[in-house]
């Protein structure tokens, strides 16, 4: 594939987003055709990735494209315009399925190596590492992030205000985090001085020299960290702080991102569980080992695997699991109805989702009862965990937010070429023996930063580039610009890597006209209280962050704001000059494709993508000159705000509008935009039969889109679906579809 000036690329992901864009695609293109814009599809699904990956397993005629290096070369080509939808970043478990589910449809791709022992399985581990967790963003994302609420979606959320659970200031949820031997309290940070080229290794205190990553070539002026965490600290703290929830009687929750940290969270995910089970564990230890039960991955591995044994050594085991739970805090659940609980898989609570998900919901989790009830959110990492005590202790004393009445606050996120912690995960290890961590310059074997670790501490390296600062620090200062709100850039000047930002922050600040700009720099605490004081008193402001920031901001207020990020504007202006344009804040809703089997109801808002799209063609109207893109994004933006207004977003109730129905609505005003503009007479003659054929058969499209629900489909799989089945399942409506066909053969 090749960028081209005319092309827009629109990716296919997983789960919710894909069935959606099944339907969207053909209305799309229904559309975009007479503006003579190509839509050109590129799969980037776990299973295209791992097929990609495994071609040499593969007959001829099943070989794909590796579509994700391809996509990520076109990083590179001012022309590119990417529409980027959610998908799975991967857990051990899902990976797992894929594979399965590939090889039961013929392809003879290798069995995942779980514990490898020889050569080639480690080979095989460290090719299917490739697909695991966030494997896409991190590729795409040549450029920082511009996340916020278009004016029309925050009026919407005005007018018609989510529910929101009541906080009481009784309320006894709270966060808890370390506060020694964490990544915050030992970090150590420099920006270099010129580009050199480092190795990252571990001198062990019995003399040997082990070198963990070879190589890592750094630029003039990239700041590097060196941080780690205690094992022993971290399990003193769960210690601690199961007990304390104990006391305090109510639920335990851990929130990690075991996705986007895939080295480090499900190690400090898998201490938690082996603790509150620690009887069981030092009991049961060696069989576990011997089972290659490994618990980073969830307790649903170690449940599955004692499956295998003979039926009296289960139940002692599960004897000895549930006489651990009688002294153990009761865990917050992730269905109750399943019995399934926050320990049952790292990729369950995502924190970035799940945080705000409880503190909108009044600062409560669900217990195995299926009550809500307060809970202790357990977030090891202090460096991030204390804004969102911030927030909770805000609400106990003002109370829940009113979506009707709070101000708005867009993102302005470092994001671009890994930084941070986001791209640290190949510069992530766990000690295997104590000793001095060092980064030594190759070239001269000058130690730059070094650490004292323990056996079992998790050692990391993080990177961030000078050209992204700069390029973040213009982004904020035109977003303030633009719209006329102070910004905040969320930094500590207490943290070594932070202090490194703020100076640079400040010279790059002078670099741009900022009078009559409100810019400040604060601390997470601080900025986050100031910016709560503003968002209860309906004032708007920019948050400016680092790259762990952009992730949890741009859930944390569009939830409470617009009572689900999918709502969000979401751009990524590349450094190259090319633009990406992601659809939504959130993730990809494996729950919603739960629904839509067992019941033939897609609840998936695709508003996210209808925002995407019409940023995505008003770029490339405005590069190539041509007029008809640049209408079909401003009549794309009347219709979507014509849907809010006609309240067309899909509903949560089978049986009521859904996805589909609402992408008829969207397809049919924006046909009606079109036939009502008099910029451009050609649009207008060619999308007014749509738009009166159309209307004239509404009840008859959404009642043939109503008749399917309630009955239980079949889409041929779950990570590679039947492309057949999946468009009759999307596409129910013969009447919506012939329209669109006469519509694009007219
Ligand atoms: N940009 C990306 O590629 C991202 C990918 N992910 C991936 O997505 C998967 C799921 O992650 P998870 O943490 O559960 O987060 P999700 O954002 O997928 O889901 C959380 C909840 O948010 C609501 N939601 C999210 N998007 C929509 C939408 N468009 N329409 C309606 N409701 C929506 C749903 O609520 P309800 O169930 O109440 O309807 C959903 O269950 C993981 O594999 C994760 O790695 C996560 C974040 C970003
Ligand atoms: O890539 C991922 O796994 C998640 C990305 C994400 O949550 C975000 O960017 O908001
Ligand atoms: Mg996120």
């Amino acid at each position: 594939m090749s960028a081209g000036k005319s092309k827009i690329i629109y990716t296919l992901t997983d789960e919710a987003p894909l069935l959606a864009t099944c339907a969207f695609l053909p209305i799309i293109r229904t559309f975009t055709g007479p503006a003579g814009v190509e839509i050109a599809e590129s799969d980037i699904s776990v299973a295209a990735r791992v097929l990609a990956e495994f071609s040499d397993y593969l007959r001829d005629d099943q070989k794909v494209p590796d579509n994700l290096a391809e996509l990520g070369r076109l990083t590179q080509d001012p022309d590119t315009n990417i529409i980027k939808l959610p998908n799975i970043s991967a857990s051990v478990a899902q990976l797992v399925a894929c594979v399965k589910e590939l090889q039961a449809k013929g392809y003879a791709i290798p069995d995942y190596p779980e514990n490898p022992t020889t050569d080639e399985e480690k080979a095989l581990k460290t090719r299917y590492g490739k697909c695991l967790g966030s494997a896409v963003n991190p590729v795409l994302r040549e450029g920082n992030s511009d996340r916020r609420a278009p004016a029309a979606v925050k009026n919407y959320a005005k007018k018609h205000p989510h529910s929101m659970g009541e906080w009481k200031p009784w309320s006894q949820t709270h966060v808890a985090h370390m506060d020694h031997g964490d990544f915050y309290h030992g970090e150590k940070s420099l920006t270099l001085d010129k580009a050199r080229d480092v190795k990252m290794e571990l001198v062990t205190k019995s003399g040997k020299t082990i070198v963990l990553k070879p190589k890592v070539a750094l630029k003039d002026g990239e700041i590097i960290d060196s941080m780690f965490m205690s094992k022993k600290a971290l399990c003193d703290f769960y210690e601690k702080e199961l007990e304390d929830c104990r006391q305090a009687g109510i639920l335990f929750s851990l929130h990690v991102k075991a996705t986007m940290m895939k080295v480090s969270h499900p190690i400090v995910f898998g201490h938690c569980v082996k603790i509150y089970y620690k009887e069981a564990f030092e009991k049961h230890g060696k069989l576990f080992d011997e089972l290659g039960i490994n618990v980073n991955n969830g307790m649903a591995t170690l449940y599955e695997k004692i499956d295998t044994l003979p039926e009296s050594k289960r139940d002692e085991i599960i004897r000895d699991l549930h006489a651990c739970q009688e002294h153990r805090p009761r865990l917050a659940m992730v269905d109750s109805a399943k019995g399934i609980t926050n320990f049952h898989s790292p990729n369950d609570i995502i924190v970035d989702a799940s945080m705000p998900a409880m503190i909108r919901g009044g600062g409560k989790m669900w217990g195995a009862d299926g009550k809500p009830y307060d809970c202790k959110a357990v977030m090891p990492e202090s460096t991030f965990a204390r804004i969102y005590q911030e927030m909770i202790n805000f609400c106990k004393w003002h109370g829940n937010f009113d979506p009707k009445t709070m101000g708005t606050v867009p993102n302005v996120g470092l994001m671009a070429q890994k930084a941070e912690e986001y791209g640290s995960h190949d510069k992530t290890f766990e000690i295997a023996e104590a000793g001095i961590a060092n980064i030594v310059d190759l070239a001269t074997g000058e130690v730059l930063l070094s650490q004292n670790v323990e056996e079992g501490d998790i050692w990391r390296m993080c990177q961030v580039k000078d050209e992204p600062i700069r390029d973040w620090v213009k982004l904020a200062v035109t977003r303030a610009r633009n719209s006329g709100m102070p910004a905040v850039f969320w930094l500590d000047p207490y943290r070594p890597h932070e202090a490194e930002l703020i100076k640079k922050v400040e010279k790059y600040l002078k670099d741009h006209d900022t009078s009559g700009l409100e810019i400040h720099i604060m601390s997470q605490v601080r900025a986050m209280r100031f910016t709560l004081e503003r968002v209860a008193r309906g004032l708007d402001t920019i948050s400016v962050t680092g790259n762990i920031l952009r992730d949890y901001l741009t859930d944390l207020f569009p939830i409470m704001e617009l009572g689900t990020s999918a709502k969000m504007l979401s751009i990524v202006p590349l450094m190259a000059g090319g633009g990406m344009y992601e659809t939504g804040a959130g993730g990809s809703a494996p729950k919603h494709v739960q629904q839509l089997v067992e019941e033939n109801h897609l609840r998936w808002d695709s508003l996210g993508e209808f925002l995407a799209l019409a940023v995505s063609l008003e770029e490339l109207g405005i590069k190539t000159g041509n007029a008809k893109a640049k209408l079909l994004a401003k009549t794309l933006d009347e219709a979507t705000g014509k849907l809010l207004d006609e309240n067309k977003s899909p509903s949560r109730r089978t049986g009521e509008l859904d996805n589909r129905g609402s992408q008829f609505y969207l397809a049919l005003y924006w046909a009606q935009a079109l036939a009502a503009q008099s910029e451009d007479k050609d649009l207008a003659t060619k999308f007014a039969p749509l738009a009166k054929s159309l209307a004239e058969n509404e009840q008859k499209i959404v009642d043939e889109l109503k008749a399917v629900q309630g009955k239980p489909v079949d889409i041929g799989g779950y990570y590679l679906a039947d492309q057949a089945k999946v468009t009759a399942v999307m596409r129910p409506s013969a009447t919506l579809n012939s329209l669109l066909q006469a519509a694009s053969a007219a």
